[in-house]
């Protein structure tokens, strides 16, 4: 009998999930990029099987992978789009910072410079970011459609411990390889004297970036921390006989 005075306290509320048009749309979506995602492991492994014995085993990767990679990397920007909507629960800004490092590293970094193309950090986080995706984006497919293996959510939860970091050491050692080339070239920079005053030099803002990873990667890699608390690592709570 629960005792006079004694607050009980409240359930959390069941969250509301996505209307059925909007689930619809997010099934095919993640479908769509789990595919995608698939394909760009495909032609990973092919070329790796092909070039096992070259030094073109990593440095001819991103060629290989380039058209599909930059097609199912720039479509993740859909994702800002769910979060901000409200489709998804995700929150934004770290929808944000996440979608935003990966464009700006396909389109900004590797696109333009062949020292990153070429570079180890290419094919690190390519290969980290292929094997999140497909784990991340089926996951979700199953989620909308009420089945959940185990397997799946464990992967989607604890692979981040390690896929993180390699992934982020990717990401900077190709944006490292970057800096001499746009320096160089002085790719997309603007000098003085010029109409507008200003200079703006792209190979500082390069490095702008990398400065940004201290604070902004702790706190993608400890939002996924408590989320997998939160799925996979919860205590369950007994209730006590009084
Ligand atoms: C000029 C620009 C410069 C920018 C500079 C920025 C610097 C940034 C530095 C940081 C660099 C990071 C680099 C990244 C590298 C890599 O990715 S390496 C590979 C390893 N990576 C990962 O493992 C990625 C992990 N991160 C994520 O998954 C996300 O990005 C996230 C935003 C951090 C995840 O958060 P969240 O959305 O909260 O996770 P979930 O638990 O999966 O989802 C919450 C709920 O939302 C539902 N949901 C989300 N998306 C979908 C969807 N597409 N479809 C359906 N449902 C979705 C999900 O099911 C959850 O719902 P509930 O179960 O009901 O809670």
């Amino acid at each position: 009998m629960a005792a006079v005075g004694k607050t009980v306290p409240k359930s959390p509320k069941p969250r509301a999930g996505p209307g059925s048009l909007a689930r619809g749309w997010l099934i095919l979506y993640n479908i769509v990029l789990t595919a995608g995602w698939l394909a760009v492991m495909y032609v990973y492994i092919l070329h790796v099987l092909n070039n096992s014995s070259s030094p073109e085993v990593y440095s001819g990767l991103y060629d290989s992978v380039e058209v599909v990679l930059k097609v199912f990397q720039s479509l993740a920007l859909l994702e800002i789009v769910h979060a901000a909507l409200g489709i998804v629960p995700s929150n934004v800004l770290l929808t944000a910072f996440q979608v935003f490092s990966r464009v700006f590293l396909v389109w900004g970094v590797m696109h333009p410079f062949k020292e990153a193309q070429t570079s180890l950090g290419a094919s690190l986080c390519i290969a980290a970011w292929t094997i999140t995706e497909i784990i991340r984006y089926s996951f979700y497919t199953f989620a909308l459609l009420n089945m959940k293996p185990y397997i799946l959510q464990w992967c989607r939860y604890t692979f981040f411990i390690v896929l993180y970091p390699i992934g982020v050491t990717g990401e900077l050692l190709a944006i490292y390889s970057s800096l001499a080339p746009a320096a160089e070239q002085k790719a997309f920079s603007l000098e003085m004297p010029n109409p507008l005053n200003v200079s703006f030099y792209y190979h500082y803002f390069l490095v702008g970036v990398m400065f940004t990873y201290i604070p902004i990667f702790p706190q993608l890699y400890f939002h996924m921390v408590r989320q997998r608390r939160k799925v996979i690592g919860g205590v369950t709570k007994v209730a006590k006989k009084e």
